[in-house]
């Protein structure tokens, strides 16, 4: 082993030594990729190249790899970088989220899809699904649930009446801050802007501290920031991507009242994805209105064993049933287990529609 060197001198000129390395190597990497998508072209004319599965691996290998001294997590966000823009020289992919800009869903899109795709953002949830059914993006992301508040009704609804699937989920932790602009009067904060499901969130935090506050919800955190920029009496409750957006200061930082406040979020797209090894699915389940109907269609899962981890009930829309379920489990629609369980539940229930099988969040 060489010997470690002490002076800066030294130590710069190893990290320069480090970094050429490095970089050939990554120049490797993507010329490999670049050869992937030739091949994945040759095989088929309307190949796909974004492989949510095999990304899913590359994350999970190299986190089982790293020993440090930098943190899993921080290695695969690398990782998922050097993916991302490996991703692009392949095809760019273009995704439509939540908007506006400086939304956690854009936040939930970045870190999925990594900072070389082109992200679109979409005025509402179904503006989201629409812009992927159409063709005009690859893949959409549209929040489903979070810790403290539940379930994003919207988009439920939005499944049912389409026929996207569900190609990955990502989970992101959400921080609120307090946010003002340079010419705010901290001391004259009568008008607070925020989302209805940040405000509850945050309920706690601001009974105690800004009491007397008026609470004036608007339709994202990012548009709480945009409209303090230029109010001197306002302040936000919002993320990191609206106060960098809108370059406003934190006043106050992670006001949640739940330290482990999280949102889960689900990409969208045509495609099915095959298994990655640690896998999800979700179903939409319509059952007929009878005595036990909920106790029927759960028992293949606990008989087969199947790790339940999602259940939710809607109104069906349609009048024809009177329960449709939301499930989510462990497993993927290719596993033999999954498909007898499968077989069970169709028969059961008035309609069973496949949502998707998708590898479990990784980051
Ligand atoms: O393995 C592939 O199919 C690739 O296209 C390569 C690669 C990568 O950079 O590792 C790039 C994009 C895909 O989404 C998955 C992986």
């Amino acid at each position: 082993m060489s010997e470690t060197p002490v002076n800066l001198d030294e130590l710069r000129n190893r990290i320069d030594a480090i970094d050429t390395e490095i970089l050939r190597l990554i120049s490797e990497r993507a010329t490999c990729a670049q050869t992937v998508a030739q091949v994945k072209t040759a095989e088929d004319p309307h190949a796909v190249f974004y492989r949510p599965e095999r990304e899913a691996q590359v994350l999970r290998r190299i986190m089982a790899l790293n020993a440090g001294p930098l943190d899993s997590e921080e290695m695969a966000r690398l990782f998922r970088e050097i993916m991302s823009a490996c991703l692009a020289l392949e095809q760019p992919v273009k995704v439509a989220y939540l908007g506006p800009e400086g939304t956690f869903t854009q936040q939930a899109a970045l870190k999925h899809f990594g900072e070389s795709a082109k992200s679109l953002p979409m005025a509402a949830i179904d503006e989201v699904f629409r812009e992927v059914e159409a063709g005009a993006a690859n893949y959409g992301v549209v929040p489903v649930e979070n810790s403290t508040e539940g379930v994003v009704n919207h988009t439920l609804d939005s499944f049912m009446d389409s026929s996207m699937k569900i190609s990955g989920e990502v989970v992101l932790r959400i921080h609120h801050h307090l946010l003002v602009s340079s010419t705010t009067r901290q001391d004259k904060i009568s008008r607070i802007y925020s989302h209805p499901q940040s405000f509850a969130q945050c309920r706690k935090w601001l009974d105690a501290h800004y009491p007397q506050a008026e609470r004036v919800p608007v339709s994202s955190n990012a548009e709480a920031a945009r409209l303090v920029k230029t109010e001197w009496h306002s302040a936000a409750i919002a993320g990191d991507m609206a106060a960098k957006l809108y370059g406003l200061d934190k006043i106050a930082e992670k006001i949640e009242d739940r330290p482990d406040n999280s949102t889960r979020f689900l990409i969208i797209g045509h495609e099915s994805v095959p298994m990655s090894g640690d896998d999800k699915t979700s179903l939409v389940v319509a059952m007929r209105n009878q005595p036990g109907a909920l106790h029927d269609l759960l028992e293949p899962f606990h008989r087969h064993q199947i790790d339940l981890t999602r259940l939710e009930t809607r109104p069906s829309r349609t009048g024809a049933w009177n329960y449709v379920f939301f499930i989510d489990f462990k497993g993927h629609i290719d596993q033999p287990v999954v498909v007898a369980m499968l077989e069970e539940v169709r028969l059961r229930a008035a309609e069973v529609k496949v949502l998707g099988s998708y590898p479990q969040g990784v980051l």
